[in-house]
């Protein structure tokens, strides 16, 4: 195994993640093999003595590792800088931190980009497809190869809560707490169809070239960028919206209905239009379109209970971690009610569980914002795991 600081100085950002690189590789669930495995990945805090202290810390279907330092590529702070650091929610004084980008990505894991060995060409759109089983088997190939054996915590919101409870379901004694967030037990159809249509915008654009864009030194920048636009708004919530931008249009104009002396319907634009024209052109810039289409496979693939025969407690049955499950009021991707029903099925298994609904208007990117509940949410559960896990701030330092 090769542990090796990336420095790319030749053009473009410097990363300052590291990366594990596994050459006999892993097997998918797919039955493919993918040789080598990279996971890219970026920690924060000190890994204790007794290697007791390490939360995981699982990114959403665009992050990425660069969770609490500036990300290379976009120049912006880290994705949760305001809840991992020194005293913050994720006391990086008392805990070792991990993130890692996912398989399938495109910020240094092993993804559609890297080079697929057979053919000595990228993967591109012929890379496997993979579910959240063989993004949590490259984690604990990460875990495994950083000698940690158990897990203090898995924490992750959205797709990152998917991967937490995917670690319980399938290593339960490698984790003693898990803190799921704006997520749920499986992919809704509301949500598939959701990614359907970002996907078939995607399709859609002349220079998809089937996923081999690259081989014609193109990006299906429109595509990709619509895709973004559309799933931007299940990221918000209605009153989110209006308080931001309400029915205001760019410029001097008071209305957008253009005048009569203009000839173009599209002469202006409302601002929420400004807004997600300019989600959509930023993502182009950072993600990969075939990294996009695996993941939001990977998300669709999701249904714990469908594993077990429709029984959505069977996955906890053998489980001694402590949960705490999150959702937020306003959040309609992945609404509360989903969150009830793994909280039901995780009660019905006799594990040990907190749940927390908190109040917010701003949907589901809401557990990436400043909410002070959250935050507090987060401290008081993982500090009380700590106790119980006898898990004291001297031994962590
Ligand atoms: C979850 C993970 O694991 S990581 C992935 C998370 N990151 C993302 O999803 C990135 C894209 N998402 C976002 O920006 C999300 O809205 C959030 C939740 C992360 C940030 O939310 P907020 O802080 O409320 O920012 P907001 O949604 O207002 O967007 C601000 C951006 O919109 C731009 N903007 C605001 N109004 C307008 C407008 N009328 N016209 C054009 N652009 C506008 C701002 O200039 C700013 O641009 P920048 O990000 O390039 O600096
Ligand atoms: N906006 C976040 C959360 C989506 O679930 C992301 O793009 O990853």
């Amino acid at each position: 195994m090769d542990r090796s600081v990336s420095s790319s100085v030749e053009e473009g950002p410097v990363y300052t993640h590291q990366t594990m690189r596994l050459e006999e590789g892993m097997a998918l669930e797919c039955g493919a093999h993918l040789a080598p495995l990279e996971v890219a990945y970026c920690t924060y805090g000190t890994l204790s003595a007794s290697r007791d202290n390490a939360i995981l810390v699982c990114h959403a279907l665009t992050g990425d590792q660069y969770l609490a330092e500036p990300n290379p590529l976009t120049g912006k702070p880290g994705w949760w800088s305001r809840m991992v650091g020194p005293g913050l929610p994720i006391d990086t004084d008392r805990f070792f931190v991990i993130c890692p980008n996912v398989l399938g990505g495109c910020m240094g894991s092993t993804g559609p980009r890297s080079l697929c060995t057979e053919t000595g060409k990228a993967w591109d759109g012929e890379f496997p497809p993979i579910t959240m089983h063989d993004i949590v088997a490259s984690q604990v190939r990460l875990v495994d190869y950083l000698g940690i054996e158990r897990l203090f915590a898995v924490v992750g919101g959205s797709m990152g809560g998917m991967q937490a409870l995917t670690w319980v379901a399938d290593h339960p004694e490698r984790v003693f707490a898990a803190l799921p967030i704006a997520t749920s037990p499986f992919h809704s159809a509301q949500n598939i169809a959701f990614n359907e249509v970002s996907r078939q915008a995607i399709f859609a654009d002349p220079h998809w070239h089937d996923g081999h864009y690259r081989d014609f030194g193109a990006i299906p920048a429109r595509g990709l960028g619509v895709a973004r636009m559309m799933a931007h708004i299940t990221y918000l919530s209605e009153e989110a919206l209006s308080r931001k931008f309400g029915r205001r249009v760019r410029k001097e104009a008071a209305t957008a209905i253009p005048a009569a002396s203009s000839p173009s319907l599209f002469g202006e634009m409302f601002e929420v239009e400004s807004y997600l024209r300019h989600q959509g052109s930023t993502f182009v810039r950072r993600f990969d379109a075939n990294s996009y289409l695996t993941i939001t496979r990977a998300m669709d693939y999701f249904d714990l209970a469908a594993e077990h025969d429709g029984d959505l407690s069977a996955p906890f049955g053998k489980c001694e971690t402590r949960f705490c499950v999150v959702s937020f009021s306003s959040d309609w991707l992945f609404p509360t009610s989903q969150s009830r029903l793994l909280v039901r099925a995780l009660n019905k298994a006799g594990a040990n569980v907190s749940f927390v609904e908190i109040e917010s208007d701003r949907g589901h990117d809401a557990f990436l914002l400043d909410e002070p509940d959250l935050d507090r949410t987060v401290r008081g559960f993982l500090n009380g795991a700590a106790e119980h896990a006898g898990l004291t701030r001297e031994e962590a330092l």
